[in-house]
């Protein structure tokens, strides 16, 4: 795991910032619109890049559209002024909105020039100029930005893209990468951000060109493509792709990561963000591995969609997309093999040339019609649409196949079609795609494929026994069957695989193949993990790892503890990671914080659900000392039984933890808490039955010496004997006259009390309730153990994974809501 710098990081006048890689961040219109977006995109900028970066701009807000109008005006001859008017105004309420004085007059007398210019150009030959016209859009906007930069944050300098991305065939926009690579590391300046145009390039002959529809993020790729960079990131707004569009499907789901090739054809069936162009220079790239990123400029803190080369995990990702306004070509020129140029240009949504048939998207009618007018066959217009299940070779997955042709099977489909790479699943339809049939197919296809990924921190005795029985849980158990194990974490080690670990063999890998990690590096990797959601189960013993907890519920993470340490926290720190883990709607379960897998906190839960109030709990609550007390008579040494729990798992790592009474001070006050009442450990009286002598020393001092506890059972035990007793560790809670009494202690109990004759390791709670009141509710069973404890933590995470498989997001769309 390694950590970059970013620029709010660094101290600029001693600026000795370390660089990984280029990463090009690409701003859309929208996030360029208005003073407060461009201050929330300064904000990202401080935040997430770093000098040598690349930053592409589009044009502020409508501005394009306002050129576009303008031109047009000239073309139909008619007045200018109010639109000039209104051109000029934006552009310097921008500029004196942002900059100080000095750079605002500078900027405003840059943009007077330009409307000189301007005015010239649509009086002179607007046709002509029409590509000059639109660039100054991306002009004015890149350098209004680095002015800005320049102020705020960083040395920056703005580039024209026509300054040297050249391309070499304008119908296909094809670049002269050379050409457009030479030119643009001739221009570029060391230690600074560049802020470069989007959309706009030249020609050859070098004349302006613009790159067409959704070219700035064509722009941010071709240059990610030239540098090489690591990284593109689309900030535009919204958060990411989803399974389907969401302003019509509203249970749509974030994909969090999307090979390639699935992302190429989403673009070809009318995903709205991606356009089919866009991924091209990624992909042509060969052994290039930028990723691009899709993330929203409003919504910094939500998780973008990454789109790159992944395994098996991200190929499962599916998703439905559709395509109204389509045409059915139908055409017998088109079934003869001088029609293959005209097709591949054309790059239709679909071709059948055995049919002579194409379907083309409405607005390419007028394109096609003259394309073929010279074939000079007859042609025929059917209006379809298109609905796709779109995922990687999803056309090889018959179940898919299967649940998508149920979804259609009352609706009139013309016919199924693959596409060439099997990454879709189309319906040709005679009808248009409606917003319910795109919620029915999409349920359909996408009802279960929320995938969860599983952290197991803490690979001792439990862990370890957690992560055998894992394997078998994860093909048995339905609602486990998209969770995915992607990290281990011990002490020092962590091997975290964001694609996933192989169960079978994850406990030999991590003893292979683990590297050192700090708890900065597992938080900064779970801030960005790209699962739906995430688990993470400590088996810890460790209150340093609990103190964690409070990041884990910022992020949104599940927490299955059976550390005990933040269940048994202080009130206040308790409170606040409740109150925490509600809000960001994070689950934190705990049954086997007390009585290991024997189900007392969920009791405790339903009876409160059933309107139930709890009056008293006591039992024996420690596995270890019930083991010991049933076992122990004074023949054989107290200490050797202690040694012979030790190795059998049953005690805490360091058997101290049980002996003092601490681990069942903090079982009752676990307890009390699940039962509704707000206490802390201070107010459990505890009895330590460790003399102060064996109090400080290490693990393995107290186990050399522990002889010296052997005096003092053997005579407890004999007083106890004498009056036909026994001794036994209690726990005791009670509410009196509405006072709290709580206490653990060893106690002379009868023979035959219900707490007197367990089996050994048996834990027992008693709870007295409105409900069972003179007939207590008991719970009994084996308290401790690998088994009984691995057992209950996987019951927490089946319970967790049936509620967060069906779990719905609300998606927000900032800038499109
Ligand atoms: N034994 C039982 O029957 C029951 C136990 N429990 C609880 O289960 C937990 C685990 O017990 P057990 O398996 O016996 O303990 P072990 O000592 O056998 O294993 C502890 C594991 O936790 C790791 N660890 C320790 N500190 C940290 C840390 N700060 N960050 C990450 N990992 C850490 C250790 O790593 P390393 O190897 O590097 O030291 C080790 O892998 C305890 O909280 C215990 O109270 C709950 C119910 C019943
Ligand atoms: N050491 C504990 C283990 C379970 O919490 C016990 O003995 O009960």
């Amino acid at each position: 795991m390694t950590q970059t710098n970013t620029l709010d990081q660094v101290d600029f006048a001693q600026n000795n910032l370390e660089k990984h890689s280029v990463n090009v961040h690409k701003f859309g219109g929208s996030s360029l619109a208005t003073p407060e977006c461009i201050e929330r995109v300064i904000a990202i900028i401080r935040q997430h890049c770093q000098l040598d970066d690349i930053i592409v701009v589009s044009a502020n807000g409508k501005t394009t559209d306002l050129l576009l109008s303008l031109h047009q005006l000239a073309l139909s001859g008619e007045p200018l002024d109010s639109s000039l008017t209104l051109l000029q105004e934006q552009q310097s309420a921008l500029i004196f909105a942002l900059l100080n004085d000095g750079n605002a007059g500078r900027l405003a007398r840059e943009l007077a020039q330009d409307v000189k210019q301007l005015v010239a150009w649509l009086a002179q030959d607007p046709l002509a100029f029409e590509s000059d016209i639109l660039a100054l859009g991306e002009v004015w906007s890149a350098r209004l930005l680095s002015a800005l930069l320049n102020e705020r944050i960083c040395g920056s300098y703005y580039l024209d893209a026509r300054d040297f991305l050249v391309i070499n065939n304008a119908r296909e926009c094809r670049v002269d990468n050379a050409l457009s690579k030479a030119h643009l590391a001739s221009r570029r300046q060391g230690q600074k951000l560049a802020v470069i145009t989007g959309f706009i390039c030249k020609d050859e002959t070098g004349h302006s060109c613009t790159l067409g529809r959704n070219g700035s993020d064509y722009s941010a790729t071709i240059f990610a493509s030239l540098l090489s960079a690591k990284n593109v990131t689309l900030w535009t707004d919204v958060d990411g792709i989803y399974s389907a569009d969401p302003r019509v499907v509203p249970s749509a789901r974030k994909l969090h990561r999307l090979p390639n090739a699935v992302a190429q054809e989403l673009g070809r069936l009318g995903n709205p963000v991606l356009h089919k162009k866009t991924l091209q220079p990624l992909t042509d790239n060969i052994g290039g591995s930028s990723h691009l990123h899709v993330a929203s400029s409003f919504d910094v803190k939500a998780a973008a969609t990454e789109i790159g080369e992944f395994g098996q995990i991200a190929r499962q990702e599916l998703s439905v997309t559709h395509l109204n306004d389509l045409l059915l070509v139908s055409c017998e020129a088109l079934k003869a093999s001088a029609s293959a140029e005209l097709i591949a240009r054309l790059s239709p949504v679909y071709s059948d040339k055995k049919q002579g048939q194409l379907v083309i998207l409405a607005s390419e009618q007028q394109a096609l019609t003259s394309a073929l007018a010279v074939l000079g066959t007859e042609v025929t217009f059917t209006p379809v649409s298109l609905i796709a299940a779109v995922g990687y070779q999803v056309a090889l997955r018959l179940d898919i196949y299967g649940r998508f042709k149920r979804a259609l099977k009352n609706d009139r489909v013309l016919r199924f079609v693959n596409s060439e790479h099997e990454h879709s699943i189309i319906a040709l339809l005679p009808q248009e795609t409606t917003a319910e049939l795109l919620n029915k197919v999409h349920h359909e296809i996408v009802k279960d494929a929320r995938h969860l990924g599983l952290v197991v921190a803490g690979l001792g005795n439990i862990g370890q026994r957690f992560l055998e029985l894992l394997p078998g849980q994860l093909s048995r158990v339905p609602a486990l069957e998209n969770v995915h194990l992607v990290g281990l974490v011990s002490s020092s080690k962590a091997l975290i695989h964001t694609d996933g670990l192989d169960v079978g063999s994850a406990l030999t890998d991590f003893n292979e193949q683990a590297t050192d990690y700090t708890n900065q590096e597992l938080l900064g990797w779970l801030k960005h993990h790209p699962y739906d959601e995430m688990i993470l189960v400590d088996i810890t013993p460790s209150e340093a790892f609990s103190f964690l907890y409070d990041k884990f519920f910022d992020l949104g993470i599940h927490v299955i503890g059976a550390n005990k340490w933040a269940a048994s926290a202080d009130t206040q720190t308790y409170r606040t990671l409740k109150a925490k883990a509600a809000k960001s709607g994070s689950l934190w379960l705990g049954n086997t914080t007390v009585g290991a897998g024997l189900p007392v906190n969920y009791a405790l839960d339903d009876l409160l659900n059933s309107g139930d109030d709890i009056m008293e709990i006591s039992g024996v609550f420690s596995g270890t000392l019930s083991w010991l007390f049933e076992h122990y008579n004074a023949e054989k040494p107290f200490s050797g039984l202690l040694k012979e729990a030790l190795a059998q798992g049953i005690t805490e790592p360091d058997p101290r933890e049980d002996l003092s009474g601490r681990d069942v001070q903090r079982k009752l006050l676990i307890l009390a808490r699940a039962a509704g009442f707000e206490l802390a450990l201070e107010d459990i009286n505890c009895q330590n039955l460790v003399p102060k002598s064996l109090q400080k020393l290490s693990t393995e001092a107290f186990l050399q010496q522990a002889d010296e506890l052997d005096g003092y059972f053997e005579q407890q035990y004999q007083q106890a004997k004498e009056k036909n007793a026994c001794i036994r560790y209690i726990a005791r809670f009670s509410l009196e006259q509405g006072k709290v009494k709580a206490g653990v202690s060893l106690e002379v109990l009868a023979d035959d009390d219900a707490f007197a004759s367990l089996t050994p390791c048996d834990n027992i709670f008693q709870i007295k309730s409105l409900w069972y009141q003179d007939n207590p509710l008991i719970i009994r069973g084996p308290g401790a153990g690998r088994d009984v404890t691995a057992g209950g933590l996987h019951s927490d995470l089946v319970k967790a994974c049936q509620q967060l498989v069906n779990k719905q997001h609300q998606v927000t769309l900032k800038g499109i809501n």
